[in-house]
């Protein structure tokens, strides 16, 4: 079994990932994508994506430069909206609900699918204030309420420890790590039901790196998370599942271990076996 793996994929065990399969059919429903097709102007970028993402997992995409991996995931909090001449079609669902359909309140959206990017973008405020920012943006001001949530919100995104005395300091004195854990803190102080990651750890050196992967793992119990990288073997760390992309298209998804070890494609096997991207 090890050796026809190896030949199809890669290594797991070389990376001290834990053997687990998830079937996708049987999982409850975060997001779902019935037909997506996205472009900028007349270039087509995503061609009818078909997937749901299960809640409470977490789900890598993977892919070459290009081939649309953060165009995808800037659909769940309609960020793509941003982007001038770029129009949807298909529409999402979060909890059942199309998130492109008339009158929907876009902060709404975006407080409730949270999103952390690839550079660490704290605002030039203290470190006790980029957590609550979301928070008095809501109206919420009382000290007491703030207090609590600037100390779950910074355990959750394990910096408690390391910043719980200088909460008045700057946030642009923290490490680059710090910081990128400063900017999760600040998007769960707000209570979203989906995390979304766009190659959070790219700006990171090792140590942040490891950081923030094993922060993704505690943070799966709570919501449901969704991470763009170019790393395959941060994928195959931190993802359930994963979705392989090429060229706006989605070729293959499913359980992690199965896509690493067994693909399907031949596309994903070449990929994922640095045959091409
Ligand atoms: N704002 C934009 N305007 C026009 N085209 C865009 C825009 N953003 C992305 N594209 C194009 O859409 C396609 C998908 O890009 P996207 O950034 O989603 O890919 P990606 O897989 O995330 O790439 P990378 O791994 O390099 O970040 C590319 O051809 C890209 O040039």
């Amino acid at each position: 079994m090890q050796q026809e793996s190896a030949s199809h994929g890669i290594n797991l065990d070389a990376l001290g990932r834990k053997k687990q399969t998830f079937d996708l059919a049987s999982e409850p429903v975060a997001l779902e994508v019935p037909g997506l097709k996205l472009f900028y102007g007349d270039k087509q970028a995503l061609y009818d994506v078909r997937m749901n993402i299960p809640k409470n997992r977490v789900t890598a995409f993977i892919g070459p430069s290009g081939c649309g991996k953060s165009t995808l995931l800037r659909c769940f909090n309609r960020m793509n909206d941003l982007v001038d001449g770029c129009r949807v079609e298909g529409g999402i669902k979060l909890d059942g609900q199309d998130i492109y359909r008339k009158g929907v309140d876009v902060a709404e959206l975006r407080r409730r699918v949270g999103m952390v990017f690839q550079k660490p973008n704290p605002f030039p405020k203290s470190i006790y204030e980029n957590v609550v920012y979301g928070l008095r943006i809501q109206g919420i001001n009382k000290k007491r309420t703030l207090d609590d949530a600037v100390e779950w919100a910074l355990k959750g995104a394990a910096l408690w420890d390391e910043v719980k005395d200088r909460l008045h300091d700057s946030a642009l004195g923290l490490s680059g790590g710090q910081q990128q854990r400063l900017v999760i803190a600040r998007t769960i102080a707000v209570e979203p039901e989906v995390l979304l990651l766009d190659e959070p750890c790219s700006a990171l050196d090792p140590i942040s790196t490891l950081k923030v992967e094993e922060l993704i793992f505690e943070l799966k119990s709570k919501y449901t998370i969704v991470i763009v990288t170019h790393n395959m073997q941060q994928a195959a760390r931190v993802s359930d599942y994963t979705a392989f992309m090429y060229m706006g298209k989605l070729i293959e998804y499913g359980d992690t271990d199965t896509l690493f070890t067994n693909p399907a494609q031949k596309q994903t096997e070449d990929y994922i076996t640095g045959r091409y991207g």
